[in-house]
């Protein structure tokens, strides 16, 4: 089996941090190897994107190689997943032909793939991105499956790093509101990240919007192994009182998994209060602030906020970039491995 690149609790402490370093070499300039020269990578995409698209594609590209497209159901062929399926729906082709044909082609697959949020006993398995690792003989990279997003977690604590300096920090994931229910890829990667790169962790949500189980089990014993700590609040102020990074998210409560208007309802009075504003950030004595993008402006964050020097998220998405060509280069040889 490949090594593929699915989450980041796969990869050692030590690994993240060399992929973090390799990024630095390719941001700075210092590394202009071109481990994937002659070689092609395919993106496949089931859902939209602006920054995982761009970033992948061009970091494909500066390592030599050549990427390739592919958005099924639109202009590639609709997928089916399940074993075993009785193909007589409106699913054209299964994922073993898909990866199958793919892999004579590339040398390793990106796969974007969201949640329908229909089923959370389901969907919290990562099933579709788990279907193409199984299949797939040359690696696969999650560029953001149902429960994780590892290339925006690395970017996140690169910035972190590029920021702050290294060494342990108090950083915050903060739920906002958001008017349609999201999904919790980049909350459950952002706090695995920061849990396995030793900083201590707060998440404020309101109550209904837990993570997942074993992944809140995962994240206390990480932290355990790191010498840290992760403080679970249901004040959103709490989480800003002394932290050095706020990061700001949205995500929908697996409590209400296929029935998103219950789920509306539910998170209908939290829209004043959860919500990152320059009151809430003059509380934390100068953190900066991150999100993965896109943002709602005035919705999760204020104008105040995101205009101010304290917000980082455009170095953030710049850093998308780099940290995936250290995955490129780390799963592909030659520099960074
Ligand atoms: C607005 C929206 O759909 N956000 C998606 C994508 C975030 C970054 N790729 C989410 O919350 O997972
Ligand atoms: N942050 C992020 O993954 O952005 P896109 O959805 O635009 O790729």
């Amino acid at each position: 089996m490949p090594r593929h690149f699915l989450h980041t609790g796969d990869w050692t402490r030590a690994e993240l941090e060399r992929l973090i370093e390799a990024a630095f070499r390719f941001k700075r300039g210092e590394d202009l190897s071109q481990p994937l020269l002659g070689r092609a990578i395919a993106l496949v995409f089931f859902n939209p994107s602006l920054r995982t698209r761009a970033s992948m594609q061009l970091a494909v590209q500066q390592l030599g190689g050549y990427p390739i497209v592919l958005e099924p159901g639109s202009s590639s062929w609709t997928i089916e997943f399940r074993d075993g399926a009785v193909m007589d729906a409106d699913k054209t082709e299964h994922v073993a032909e898909f990866v199958g044909v793919l892999a004579r082609y590339c040398s390793g697959i990106g796969v974007r793939v969201f949640p329908q949020l229909r089923s959370w006993r389901e969907e919290r398995t990562d099933p579709i991105i788990n279907a193409f690792a199984r299949q797939s003989k040359v690696p696969i990279i999650n560029l953001e499956s149902a429960m994780h997003h590892p290339c925006q977690a690395m970017a996140d604590m690169m910035t972190i790093r590029e920021k702050l300096g290294a060494g342990r920090k108090r950083v915050a994931l903060v739920w906002a509101w958001h008017p349609k229910p999201l999904p919790m890829a980049v909350p459950n990667s952002f706090a695995l990240a920061a849990v396995q790169m030793g900083h201590e962790l707060t998440i404020a949500h309101p109550p209904g919007y837990e993570l997942d189980d074993d992944l809140v089990r995962d994240l206390a014993m990480l932290a355990h192994d790191a010498g840290t700590r992760v403080n679970v609040t249901h004040e959103i102020e709490e989480a800003f009182d002394g932290s050095e990074v706020i990061y700001a998210k949205s995500w929908g409560s697996r409590l209400f998994y296929g029935s998103p208007e219950e789920e509306l309802e539910m998170r209908a009075p939290y829209r004043q209060r959860w919500i990152v504003d320059e009151e809430k950030m003059r509380r934390t004595g100068g953190a900066i602030f991150m999100h993965c993008l896109p943002i709602r402006r005035n919705v999760e964050a204020t104008d105040g906020v995101l205009n101010s020097p304290a917000s980082v998220v455009i170095d953030e998405a710049e850093n998308r970039l780099h940290i995936q060509k250290a995955i490129l280069a780390r799963l592909f040889g030659g520099a960074g491995s």
